[in-house]
């Protein structure tokens, strides 16, 4: 069978969480819907309603409130920024936020969270060859998200949407958030993996000089990872989880 990395070129693999190892980039993609369909209706708004193309086009992989800023600039609007600390009722771009988290939660709790199974394959894999890991993510909800789904005990490095912010780091799609992962980890970039599903990330992992950028396409399209900077394209991580 043949694979399409040989991990003896790599000390480590840096994994993006929501669409890579969990299913949660749809939880999002619903949240995100929820947030601006109820904002543009109750505005009365004469923008553009909300459509499944503008999470791909100007949310996914970015953090938070870059989410909100970029969704809103497409449709020509800008709100005041407000603070993380803002209530889900604020007209901020931080309340915006806030208010699609309220709806990523309550689906969280009401549904709980399955890992992909190719992806704990892959994981079960690296682990078995000594391969370092971290996950790079942009959500703040990342340890939620981990914890969830049953992986939180298999990572120890995981630079998230919280560690970003605090440490002053912009998020995906510059590349310092998932740099920090590699110091974090001890590794070299250029020996490092990055496991990307969203245009933003895969760009990120491209622009830090990483040694293998994997696009996995939950959806993108093949095409458009391999234009941001993926050196190959997956459907399902088990295809990496073998040796050359
Ligand atoms: O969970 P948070 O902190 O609101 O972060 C949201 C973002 O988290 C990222 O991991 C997702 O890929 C994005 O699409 C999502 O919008």
């Amino acid at each position: 069978m043949f694979f399409l990395v040989d991990w003896d070129d790599y000390d480590a693999a840096l994994f993006d969480l929501d669409g890579v190892l969990t299913p949660t980039a749809e939880v999002h993609m619903r949240a995100w819907r929820d947030l601006f369909t109820d904002y543009l209706t109750l505005k009365g708004e004469t923008a553009r309603p909300y459509a499944e193309a503008d999470y791909f086009d100007h949310i996914d992989g970015k953090p938070r409130y870059d989410g909100v800023r970029d969704f809103l600039a497409s449709r020509d609007l800008t709100l005041p920024e407000g603070e993380p600390s803002d209530p889900a009722s604020a007209e901020t771009v931080c309340g915006l936020g806030n208010r699609k988290n309220d709806f990523f939660a309550a689906a969280l709790a009401a549904d709980g969270v399955e890992p992909y199974a190719g992806s704990v394959t892959l994981l079960d894999h690296l682990e078995q060859r000594g391969t370092k890991i971290a996950v790079v993510s942009s959500s703040r909800n990342a340890p939620a998200v981990l914890e969830a789904a049953g992986l939180a005990d298999r990572f120890e490095v995981v630079v998230d949407g919280q560690v970003a912010s605090d440490a002053g780091l912009p998020g995906k799609p510059a590349p310092d958030t998932y740099l920090e992962g590699a110091r974090r980890l001890g590794v070299d970039p250029e020996h490092a993996v990055v496991l990307e599903d969203a245009v933003s990330g895969v760009a990120a992992g491209h622009a830090g000089g990483f040694g293998l950028v994997v696009g996995v396409d939950r959806g993108v399209g093949a095409d458009k990872l391999a234009d941001a900077g993926a050196d190959v394209v997956v459907t399902d991580l088990a295809e990496l989880a073998g040796e050359r």
